[in-house]
């Protein structure tokens, strides 16, 4: 038998994927891995230098590339960074995944982000706008990607975790 498929974890900034991502492998037993720590790891360097250093379209093709290796090789829970369910080539790789979508609103997410310069996206003049259309922008896409969603507005990362066990376990009965 092959090994099962990684399960992935998507979500806006905000959302709590590097949060509950590790909670959830825990819980499982298996390893955890998430493709913002991969792609500093292969650059060498911060997520905000590389998006100032060489652009959002190299940052975009290294966030593909590293996915698509952690897709095929890892066996474990892999947290996604919030833009990578845009590229269409992430996305065909991720049928056949049990894909979570940690949905999050916008007040509880402008709280948690804080909205600092570490998220080059939400650095500009009116970050708030900002992380508004990009949720609106990207709800649609994450949702088309996802196999559960769970909301994460008033729910501690414990109680989330709760939830995608339970959800997970709903999915493989079916
Ligand atoms: N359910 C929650 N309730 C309260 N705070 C939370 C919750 N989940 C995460 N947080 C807090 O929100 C902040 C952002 O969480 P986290 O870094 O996990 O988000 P992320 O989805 O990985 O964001 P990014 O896409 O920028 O990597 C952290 O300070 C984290 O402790
Ligand atoms: O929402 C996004 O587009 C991003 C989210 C982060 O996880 C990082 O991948 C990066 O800051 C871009
Ligand atoms: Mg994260």
């Amino acid at each position: 038998m092959g090994k099962p498929p990684c399960i992935v974890i998507a979500g806006p900034p905000g959302s709590g994927k590097s949060t509950v991502g590790p909670l959830l492998a825990k819980r499982l037993g298996v390893p955890f891995r998430d493709s913002d720590d991969d792609i500093v790891a292969r650059a060498g360097r911060p997520i905000a230098e590389i998006f100032a250093d060489d652009g959002e379209p190299a940052f975009r093709a290294l966030e593909e590339e590293v996915i698509a290796e952690a897709l095929a090789e890892h066996d474990g829970v892999l947290s996604v960074g919030g833009g990578a369910v845009l590229a269409e080539g992430t996305q065909k790789r991720l049928v056949g995944h049990p894909v979570v979508f940690l949905n999050v609103g916008f007040a509880a997410g402008v709280q948690r982000v804080g909205l600092s310069t570490a998220r080059p996206l939400l650095a500009g003049v009116n970050p708030r706008a900002t992380y508004r259309s990009l949720l609106e922008a990207r709800l649609p896409v994450y949702r088309a990607v996802a196999t559960i969603e769970v909301a994460t507005d008033d729910r501690t990362p414990a109680e989330i975790v709760d939830a995608i066990a339970r959800e997970l376990a709903l999915e493989g009965t079916q």
